[in-house]
């Protein structure tokens, strides 16, 4: 029998045929949703899914009776209910490392432009309001020599303290990680308690996943032990931050500026008073969106369902007891 599998995320025209000649797929790279009555109909019967930033919960595991493996196009995996795969027998994958690198260069980018307050100046000269010499009151602050705390220290995390210090001669610090000796070797990087890091550093960047550990791990009180000129950036998920607090914190200057590529919501609601703070660069989770990274991330789910629907050990399993469990 050739197995079904439900495509929900645009790929490249040579990957879906390749999945084609082996999988009968379902390619439906544009719905927002699993509610309507086709996309339904096509769950009931899917084998596998491919695709990424659609919540998928426990009720909706019931409608998929099918289901053997979910290939999300996404390192993080908070849309997905694990345990209650795993306890169904149901291989989740994500794409860890394969994005690392372009995503730690969105980290970096909102860093700059935090800082340099590159957007607010750029709209300017676009909309023609450069009429005089740039004074004192549009200035931003240094990046190189500053101290960068980083929230998190994994895969993304690691890739942006390394830009950090080797590219822009800063103090690292880091805090929400086991330690990393041979981070502290090669970066000078140091490890500190949450509160320390936050009232230490000139830009606290967040990069840890979102857990029931992490959710609003930022809020009120630790925007408040900031630095009062320091930046926060968030290239994680916007559900780790307090967002009313930071909202909070940004309108009374507790907080100085913020770099989000992640939001409570997405996408951001117009009506967000984040879409009209000058000292806010918000980017539409654009992480991890270049062409040769989406391009090796939908490579990676693919080969992902390919072997777990093969019954072989895929690359990057989430949940491997199942495998411990098929075997
Ligand atoms: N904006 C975007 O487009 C993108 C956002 N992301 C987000 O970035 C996150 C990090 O990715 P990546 O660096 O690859 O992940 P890693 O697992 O490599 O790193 C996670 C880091 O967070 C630490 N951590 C602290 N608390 C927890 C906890 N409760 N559970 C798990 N880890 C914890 C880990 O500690 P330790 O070192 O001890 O393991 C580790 O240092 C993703 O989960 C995703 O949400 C990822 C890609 C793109
Ligand atoms: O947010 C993106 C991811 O890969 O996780």
């Amino acid at each position: 029998m050739t197995k079904r599998i439900l495509v929900f995320r645009e790929i490249n025209d040579d990957q879906l045929a390749a999945l084609r000649s082996e999988f009968q797929v379902d390619y439906l790279p544009h719905i927002t949703g699993f509610d309507d009555p086709e996309v339904l109909e096509v769950l009931s019967q899917a084998h596998g899914l491919v695709g990424a930033s659609l919540k998928v919960t426990p009720e909706l595991l019931d409608k998929a009776p099918q289901l053997e493996a979910i290939a999300s196009i996404s390192v993080g995996y908070d849309n997905y209910p694990v345990a209650e795969l795993t306890r169904r027998g149901i291989l989740l994958c994500n794409t860890p490392d394969v994005l690392t690198e372009t995503t730690a260069d969105t980290g970096f980018l909102l860093i700059m432009c935090t800082a340099r307050r590159a957007t607010e100046l750029a709209e300017m000269v676009r909309q023609g309001r450069w009429t005089q010499n740039v004074g004192k009151e549009l200035f931003g602050s240094d990046v190189h020599g500053k101290t960068l705390g980083m929230i998190g220290m994994g895969r993304i995390g690691a890739a942006i303290a390394r830009r950090g210090a080797l590219g822009f001669n800063m103090k690292i610090l880091y805090s929400m990680a086991s330690p990393k000796p041979e981070l502290e070797q090669s970066l000078g990087a140091q490890r500190l308690e949450l509160d320390a890091l936050l009232e230490q550093s000139d830009i606290v960047c967040v990069t840890v996943p979102l857990s029931a550990q992490t959710e609003k791990l930022i809020g009120a009180e630790q925007f408040a032990r900031m630095k009062p000129e320091a930046i926060f950036v968030n290239v994680a998920r916007g559900k780790v931050v307090d967002e009313a607090a930071m909202i909070q914190a940004l309108q009374d200057g507790t907080l100085h500026a913020a770099g989000l590529d992640v939001f409570e919501t997405e996408p951001l609601p117009a009506d967000s008073p984040l879409t009209q703070m000058s000292n806010v660069v918000a980017l539409p989770h654009i992480g991890s969106a270049t062409h040769e990274t989406r391009t090796a991330m939908a490579q990676r789910a693919i080969d992902n369902i390919r072997m777990a629907l093969n019954g072989e050990q895929p690359i990057s399993p989430v949940n491997g007891e199942v495998l411990a469990q098929t075997s």
